[in-house]
This record gives C-alpha cells, sequence and structure tokens, in this order.
C-alpha cells in the first residue's frame, strides 16, 4: 500500500502542497486529477524522491519509502527524458539494466513491451526520428521495463492516439492486476472515470475528493433527482422544487433537496411517470463542483 501523508511545500511565496494525503491499495488503479497547477505534478515528484516535502511522509508497507524502493518504482516524468539520439528498442533495454535487469531480461522485457505499445517495427530508429506520440510509448516502455513494484505516471495519456490510449489503459490494467498501485495523472476525466478503480481530485494543493469512483458518484449522486413523466400538464410542477424541461411529449424535472416522496406523487397525479430516480453525476461533473 502507497500512502501519502500530509505533504507540504512551498516553493518560495508559492504554497505548491498544503497537506495532500490519499492512499493507494495493492491492485488499485489510482487518477489523480486537478486543474493545471493545483499540485499533481510537485506530489509525484515527491513520491519518487526527485523533490523533497517540506514536511510528510511517503510509506510503502506502512514504512517510510527509501532510495531501495524506489529504485523498483516505474515512473514518467512530465517533463520527459530521453536520449533523442540513441534507438527505442536499445533505450528501453538500457533503463531496464539500470533497474537491475540482466542483458537478457532487458531484451526480452524491451522487445514484448515495444510489440505490445505497438512500436515493434520502430524498434530500431533513434528516438529523434519518431513522432511525439511514438517518443511516449518509449517513454512509458522505459517506465514499465523492470515490471516496477508501484507505478507512477504524470499524464501518461497526453497526446495518444486512440488505439495507444487503448494499449496504455491495457498495460496499466495489467500491472494493477498484479498487485501493483498505479497511480497516474491526468485531464482526460472521462478515461479516468472509464479506467480507474479510485480518484484523488486536488484543487490548490488539497485533495478535496477522493475514493472509489462509483462511491464518489453514489455520494455526490443523491442530490440531484431526476423525474421524466409523457403527457402531463403544463404547470403539474409548480410548486417543487427544481427545474421542468420538456422533451418531445415528456416532461423532464430535475430537482435537488426536494421530498423525493412529494414529487413522486405529484408526477403520478400528472402522467405516465417513465423514470424516476437519482441522478448520478459524472466524474467531469464532481471534479466542477469539488474544485469550484
Ligand atoms: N520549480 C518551481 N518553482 C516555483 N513554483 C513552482 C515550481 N514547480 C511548481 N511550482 C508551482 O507549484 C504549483 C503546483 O504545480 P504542479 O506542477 O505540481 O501542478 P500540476 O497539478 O502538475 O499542474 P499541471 O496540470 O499544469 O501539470 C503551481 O502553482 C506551480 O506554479
Amino acid at each position: 500500500m502507497l500512502e501519502i501523508d500530509d505533504l507540504r511545500k512551498r516553493y518560495g511565496d508559492t504554497v505548491a502542497l498544503d497537506g495532500v494525503g490519499f492512499t493507494v491499495r495493492p491492485g488499485e488503479l489510482f487518477g489523480f486529477v486537478g486543474a493545471n497547477g493545483a499540485g499533481k505534478t510537485t506530489t509525484m515528484r515527491i513520491i519518487m524522491g526527485v523533490l523533497r516535502a517540506d514536511s510528510g511522509e511517503v510509506r510503502l508497507s506502512g514504512r517510510p519509502v527509501t532510495y531501495e524502493d524506489r529504485r523498483a518504482f516505474g515512473y514518467m516524468p512530465e517533463e520527459r527524458g530521453l536520449y533523442q539520439k540513441m534507438r527505442a528498442a536499445e533505450q528501453v533495454e538500457y533503463f531496464g539494466r539500470l533497474h537491475g535487469l540482466t542483458p537478457a531480461a532487458a531484451r526480452t522485457a524491451a522487445s514484448g513491451l515495444l510489440e505490445r505499445l505497438g512500436l515493434a517495427d520502430r524498434r530500431d530508429e533513434a528516438v529523434q526520428a519518431l513522432s511525439l506520440g511514438n517518443q511516449q510509448r518509449v517513454q512509458l516502455a522505459v517506465a514499465l521495463v523492470h515490471d516496477p513494484a508501484v507505478l507512477v505516471l504524470d499524464e501518461p495519456f497526453s497526446g495518444l492516439d486512440p488505439l495507444a490510449v487503448d494499449a496504455l489503459a491495457e498495460a496499466l490494467k495489467d500491472r494493477a492486476a498484479a498487485g501493483v498501485p498505479v497511480i497516474f495523472s491526468s485531464h482526460q476525466l472521462d478515461l479516468v472515470e472509464r479506467l480507474c478503480d479510485s480518484v484523488g481530485i486536488i484543487s490548490a494543493g488539497r485533495v478535496v475528493a477522493s475514493g472509489p469512483v462509483e462511491e464518489l458518484r453514489e455520494r455526490e449522486g443523491r442530490r440531484l433527482l431526476k423525474v421524466v413523466v409523457r403527457g402531463a400538464p403544463p404547470g403539474w410542477a409548480d410548486g417543487l422544487p427544481g427545474r421542468v424541461t420538456q422533451d418531445g411529449e415528456r416532461q423532464v424535472l430535475l430537482s435537488e433537496g426536494g421530498d423525493d416522496q412529494e414529487i413522486l406523487h405529484a408526477a403520478v397525479r400528472a402522467g405516465r411517470v417513465e423514470h424516476f430516480g437519482w441522478q448520478r453525476p459524472t466524474l467531469t461533473e464532481i471534479f466542477r463542483e469539488a474544485v469550484a
């Protein structure tokens, strides 16, 4: 289990992190989301030990993370970091060796990953000759080559085409299924919602909401009631809390904070009730509200 506990970090007068804390369990795919400048990169750099927190702690399996632990982590930094003149496969192998793999194991792992990420036919090209998206795939292979014990990826999906997004999503799910805590940041909330077990929403250096996506949607979702009534006369919802819109023959009432039984009775009296239920917000809606 990876525990991030009360991280604080200032850059001069700028408070980048103001007590960031969350937990990523083994096998959990954790999406880290927040507006530009909210503190995601700073948090991930501290997890990886490339930046020191002013205070707070990162723990793995209950004890502070050490240099040795971090050698087994996989990291995709925001600033990226490939040797431009090195060939793709050679590069991935090289990083595998740095993480302690034997030459043969590094070669096998590099070939397998490049194949999986759709780069097998580019394996002997210099990184600088690859498109940005393909360079990103190489960067991902570098993060994954040693079967990392913890995976930390800073915006790994940005700039990838849909096929590469799918390939990466599968690779991350596989690592998580092997019991690894996986954390990645992204601005693609629909992707995070689809892929992640849990999310953390960070705003101005604080985690303002975190937990399993379904729990967050459930928790936030009880506030908005959606009622669809066919054939209701105009004004049937006068006096009820909420907003009514017309959708063909149907009237749709979205109500916040009303008495659901009172609304149900009014709807039944007014016409044929086709839908009556709590509306679960999307992650994007939760995000907008949390960072507002
Ligand atoms: N080296 C630095 N010197 C000064 N301020 C910094 C430095 N690095 C980050 N900051 C500030 O710290 C805050 C958090 O930045 P950070 O890069 O962690 O945000 P982020 O959530 O990753 O943003 P983005 O989504 O834009 O990548 C911002 O206000 C940023 O301007």
